[in-house]
């Protein structure tokens, strides 16, 4: 393995794509779904991120990259059409100690996107270490249908049961056994089948024990 994964929670923190073209429009969307604040630094940048500039979600530095361009940043893209560019820039992350995905050559970076596959916060990931992008993005579009919206619920539901277990002080013992039952249950498969009730009855069963469901019922009424 070439690369390590991991999951960044980019919340409030700046990140610096330089460049504006379909590429880098690509990744600021995203960085601005993970509520990063983006600065885009380009002379000419396409229309989704224009639109983006214009509702202020995103920041437009509009000019060609200059030194000191990425104070502050936590992440940066270099993502310009001119390879020497690019360099420049991630030569000055590196200065900085910034870490860079040179989205020209992967060699040149510290880190690559992998294709993405999102339902709620359910995500899938797939990186060819920098091998074959059009391969990743295949295996996330195979992937796509057996991973519907009824994945995103269940992960909410199961957050919410979690969330109310560990914040009761229910026994390790306890929790262990209910996060164990619902690991088992096919709770998404549940889900796609509208068998909300179902769901509501056994969530009330493992909580049998004390910890009452309350508000994390499947149902559209509360079962407690
Ligand atoms: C290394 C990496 C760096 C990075 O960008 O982070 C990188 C690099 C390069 N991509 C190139 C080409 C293409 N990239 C795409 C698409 C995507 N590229 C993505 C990621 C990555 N691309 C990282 C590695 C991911 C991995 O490990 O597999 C995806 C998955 C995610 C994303 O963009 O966030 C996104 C899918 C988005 C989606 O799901 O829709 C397409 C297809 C298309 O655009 O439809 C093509 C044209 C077809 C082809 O060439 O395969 C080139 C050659 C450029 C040239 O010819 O000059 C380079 C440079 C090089 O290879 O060195
Ligand atoms: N990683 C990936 O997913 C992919 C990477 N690529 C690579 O990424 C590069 C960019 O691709 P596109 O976005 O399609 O190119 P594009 O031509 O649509 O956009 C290039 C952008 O770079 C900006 N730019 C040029 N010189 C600059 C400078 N000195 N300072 C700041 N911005 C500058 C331009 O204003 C423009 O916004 C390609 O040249 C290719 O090598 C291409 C396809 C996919």
């Amino acid at each position: 393995m070439r690369h390590y994964p991991i999951n960044l929670n980019l919340k409030g923190r700046l990140v610096v794509v330089v460049g504006g073209g379909r590429v880098a429009a690509r990744k600021a969307a995203r960085l601005v779904g993970a509520g990063a604040r983006v600065l885009v630094v380009a002379p000419v940048v396409e229309e989704s991120l224009a639109a983006l500039a214009a509702q202020e979600r995103v920041l437009h530095r509009c000019r060609t990259y200059q030194p000191g361009d990425l104070a502050g940043a936590t992440l940066v893209f270099a993502a310009t059409s001119e390879p020497a560019v690019n360099r420049e820039v991630a030569r000055e992350a590196g200065e900085l100690n910034i870490l860079v995905d040179c989205v020209d050559l992967s060699e040149d970076g510290d880190f690559v996107t992998p294709a993405v596959l999102e339902q709620g916060d359910l995500l899938i990931t797939v990186s060819t270490g920098g091998a074959s992008p059009s391969l990743s993005k295949r295996i996330v579009d195979q992937l796509r249908p057996q991973f519907g919206p009824e994945y995103g619920e269940a992960v909410a539901l199961l957050s919410a049961v979690r969330e109310k277990l560990l914040t009761e002080k229910v026994g390790n013992a306890y929790n262990d056994t209910v996060f164990a039952a619902l690991a088992a249950l096919d709770l998404p498969a549940l889900i796609k089948n509208g068998q909300r009730d179902a769901i509501d009855q056994i969530l009330l069963k493992l909580s049998a024990a004390g910890a009452a469901p309350g508000s994390v019922g499947a149902g559209k009424e509360d079962p407690s």
